[in-house]
């Protein structure tokens, strides 16, 4: 569904994601882990348009989109979540939510795409009167996500979900990713907490200075203590 070959990526002429090479099945979760400042969060912002500096090639479902403005991937059915969560202060969390609509493709099946929303993320159903910025901070990070699945995307790349959660949200986050990989959406997840990830993901790439230094399947990285010391220590 996702097939990312040869992507490069600057800031300046510092060259922070090189030559990577990686793909995502439909239906999968795939884990990007790495030590931080490894490349992970530059990998996603290049694939979502967001860096400037960008070269290779991303096809999404077989088309190429590494050249596209960053929000025609959302009409694509691709969606993201940064690592700052962006809840606009002031306003609730229905109405942050009404944010993820896409204009024109969305809004006429806005009050289905609430109440689905409000289904998956009951959390947030007891909430939407709420202002959106005074809930907790795994609160808050559950409104970005609900958010980005307003737009109904077939894929959703998540930046490091759990940092800074409390555990109980840390649990049920890692069960709502369950939940929409059945309901088919395919994710790609960037997280520090390795256990946790590995547990629900179906493979993962380990980055190392902006390179692919190991990649398998979850279930044997999750049992490998040699390779997640070497390059996933924080
Ligand atoms: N805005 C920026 N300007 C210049 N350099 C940056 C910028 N953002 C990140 N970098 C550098 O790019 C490299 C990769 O950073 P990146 O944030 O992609 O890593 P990461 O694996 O996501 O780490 P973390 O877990 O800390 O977020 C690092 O050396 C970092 O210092």
């Amino acid at each position: 569904m996702l097939e990312v070959d040869g992507l490069d990526a600057w800031y300046d002429r510092s060259h922070v994601v090189q030559g990577l090479r990686f793909e995502v099945q439909r239906g999968e979760i795939v884990t990007l882990m790495g030590r931080n400042g490894a490349g992970k969060t530059s990998t996603l912002k290049a694939i979502m348009g967001l860096l400037a500096k960008r070269g290779g090639s991303v096809r999404f479902d077989g088309q190429e989109i590494l050249a596209l403005p960053a929000h025609a991937r959302y009409h694509r059915g691709l969606a993201y979540v940064p690592e700052e969560r962006r809840i606009v202060p002031g306003l609730t969390v229905l109405e942050n939510l009404r944010l993820g609509l896409i204009a024109g493709k969305d809004r006429s099946r806005e009050k289905e795409r609430i109440d689905t929303i409000a289904k998956t993320f009951p959390r947030l159903a007891e909430r939407m009167d709420q202002e959106g910025t005074s809930m907790s901070g795994g609160e808050q990070q559950m409104l970005a996500i609900a958010r980005a699945m307003m737009s109904s995307p077939r894929m959703i790349l998540l930046d490091e979900p759990s940092e800074g959660i409390m555990p109980l949200l840390v649990h049920e986050m890692f069960v709502l990713f369950e939940q929409l990989k059945r309901d088919g959406t395919t994710i790609l997840l960037v997280e520090q907490n390795v256990e946790r990830a590995l547990g629900i993901s179906d493979r993962a790439y380990i980055l190392d200075q902006g390179q692919i230094a190991h990649q398998g399947e979850a279930s044997d990285l999750l049992a490998d203590r040699e390779i997640q010391e070497r390059y996933c220590a924080v």
